[in-house]
């Protein structure tokens, strides 16, 4: 760390700059938590090595095999800090209605205290990092900036890779005058001294106790949507937990979709999608422009247009191999954190499904690998990689302006009833199909696993504000010069009486893909039934795989009773919000559950 890096608390910017609200808050935080040292982030390559050494010779990182793995680390977490906590994540409105039944809520002012408490003294004898970053390309009108203050030199690596940190960001908040604050300490990494806060009407996010990605880099889930949800209502956008991908067909045409599943349920795996050989040999392409979350607005031309917030990927390693991912392995050869995975006896990083002929020696937690003692690697183990190292990265996720989206595709881990694809007939009901998402609960967050909850629109941990507002926003943009993409609904995860996966996933949900664009165009052939419009296997281009009597009929059926039963507690659902829920929402619920019994 350059010694002119260093500066006193209220020296970021000239005097009288836009930057004083920034001075004023720093010092703030400095006064309450009282750190030995102060360092502004310039986001610097020295800035980084300085870090990455002072972490090394700590032990926070252990260096990995600089053969194999060049410029790469582990770090091993606490093993009670491994995952989201949804139980100590709070939206603190003024009224509790505005958080709604889909948070956890406190009142502002005994929030403030409760957590400024555990703030109180916390970073004496560490340093406290002033992290500038800019979420979305720094010259794009669709991006916000947010400052991070943080005594995690681990969170300030992590921040480099995952947003635009350092100058060019604290240039545009000066610039801008307004930020978003995010106050973060790993404090003693006590369970029972673990809280994440939000206060979207102060634009501030205060974190205690975790140093688990989600929980403490505060520019991902709690600035991208718990807070830029908040912001993207009041400005008319939207702030999604959405991949977004493109793709280019034979003859060099290129749609993008936007994709909302829940954590771990394969958004990183299909925007890094490779097509089928016999696709790529016909000459289709796919390119990624983000994995995790997608900030979009209205065009001129009243279409979506689409800026990926963030600048790196925070991927989840189990499951990831050359098979099912090569795009995610070849970006994560070099220049690479993970985070809690296993190590081979020559310090090689190791996951369950990494499938390349190693052994782990070594389990996450740092002890000799048993497999009696569970996996190698915790499930929820991630590495954290720049999106530049990613070869279908899309030149276009650069771009200021964003890319146009053509569909817009909700899904989760449904094991039964959901077949393979559906499409929405129209807006209204494309917003009731995301309202209505279910998934089996992962490893993503803590608790238990494999559990059937309602997570609409993949946002149930990260909408900053009440559902029932939140489809209300959604239900507005479809408005008289809106050129809205079509939704759809998708389930990679369909199980047959088995219990194994009847879709083969992965590349081949590029077939899935294909049909929809097909829709858009209005080519693609469809069957209308009370839950959308469905293909038949005919309508899909299935050649080179095959499926079972019983996969064609799961993957492409139609269940009346079962969705009959699926929209009796989807009603349920939404009377949960009381009157807040939008009439629009309920009456297309009606109407479908009408046509249900039709018979
Ligand atoms: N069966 C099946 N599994 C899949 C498919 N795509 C992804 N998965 C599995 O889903 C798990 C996680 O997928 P990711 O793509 O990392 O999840 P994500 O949605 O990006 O998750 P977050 O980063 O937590 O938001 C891994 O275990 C994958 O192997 C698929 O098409 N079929
Ligand atoms: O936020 C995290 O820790 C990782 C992630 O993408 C998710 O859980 O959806
Ligand atoms: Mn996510």
């Amino acid at each position: 760390m350059s010694a002119d890096a260093r500066k006193p608390v209220n020296q970021a910017g000239t005097a009288n700059s836009k930057l004083a609200a920034l001075n004023t808050w720093v010092a703030e935080v400095a006064a309450l938590t009282r750190p030995d040292t102060i360092h502004w982030c310039d986001g610097s390559d020295a800035e980084n090595d300085a870090l990455i050494a002072q972490m090394l010779a700590d032990g926070t990182l252990l260096k990995l095999n600089e053969k194999t793995h060049p410029d790469s680390w582990l770090h091993r977490s606490h093993p009670d800090d491994v995952a989201r906590v949804e139980h100590l994540t709070f939206v603190c409105t003024t009224a509790q209605d505005d958080a709604g039944p889909n948070n956890h809520w406190m009142a502002p002012a005994e929030a403030h205290a409760k957590v400024d408490a555990l703030f109180d003294g916390c970073m004496a004898g560490r340093t406290l990092y002033v992290i500038p970053y800019c979420m979305g390309p720094i010259d794009s009108p669709l991006s916000r900036c947010g400052v991070e203050i943080t005594d995690s030199p681990y969170v300030v690596a992590n921040m480099r890779i995952m947003t635009r940190m350092g100058a060019a960001a604290l240039a545009r908040i000066e610039k801008e005058g307004s930020f978003v604050r995010g106050l973060h300490s790993i404090g003693e990494l006590d369970p029972d001294r673990r809280l994440i806060m939000h206060f979207p009407e102060e634009l501030t996010i205060k974190s205690y106790g975790s140093g688990y990605g989600g929980n403490a880099l505060l520019g991902k889930k709690c600035h991208a949507l718990r807070i830029a949800s908040h912001q993207a209502r009041n400005e008319g956008w939207l702030a999604e937990h959405m991949l977004i991908l493109g793709i280019e067909n034979p003859q060099g045409e290129t749609h993008y979709i936007a994709a909302a599943f829940p954590s771990a349920c394969g958004k990183t795996n299909l925007a890094m999608l490779i097509p089928p050989e016999g696709y790529r040999n016909a000459g289709w392409k796919v390119w990624t422009v983000g994995d995790d979350i997608c900030w979009m607005r209205p065009g001129a031309d009243g279409r979506l247009y689409a800026i990926n917030p963030e600048a790196g990927f925070f991927g989840v390693a189990p499951g990831t191999s050359a098979k099912s991912n090569p795009n995610a392995l070849a970006t994560i050869q070099h220049d690479t954190i993970f985070t809690n995975v296993g190590l081979t006896a020559d310090d090689q990083p190791w996951w369950e499904g990494l499938g390349n002929g190693q052994q782990p020696a070594t389990d996450w937690r740092g002890n000799p690998y048993d497999p009696e003692k569970g996996p190698a690697a915790h499930p929820n183990s991630r590495f954290t990689v720049s999106a530049k190292q990613c070869p279908s990265y899309s030149p276009m996720a650069e771009d200021p302006q964003g890319v146009p989206i053509s569909a817009i595709v909700f899904g989760g881990r449904r094991p039964s009833l959901v077949p393979l694809v559906f499409e929405a007939r129209d807006w209204t009901h494309g917003v009731l199909i995301g309202a209505a998402m279910g998934s089996e609960t992962t490893a993503a967050a803590t608790g238990a696993v494999g559990v059937m909850r309602r997570d609409p629109m993949a946002m149930k941990p990260f909408c900053g504000y009440n559902f029932a507002d939140y489809f209300g926003h959604w239900l507005s943009f479809d408005t008289s010069g809106a050129k809205l993409p079509k939704i759809f609904h998708v389930n990679w995860f369909r199980k047959g009486d088995d219990g194994s996966f009847l879709w083969p996933g992965f590349g081949d949900n590029l077939r899935v893909l294909e049909w929809m664009i097909g829709r858009v165009k209005g080519e693609a052939h469809a069957v209308e039934t009370p839950i959308g419009h469905l293909p038949t296997g005919a309508d899909l281009n299935l050649d080179g795989i095959d499926l079972s009597d019983e996969a064609e009929a799961k993957l492409f059926g139609f269940e009346r009773e079962g969705w009959q039963a699926e929209f009796a507690s989807i009603g349920d659902y939404l009377d949960g919000y009381g009157p807040r829920m939008p009439q629009a929402l309920k009456d297309e619920q009606r109407r479908i559950v009408a046509a249900l019994e039709k018979g």
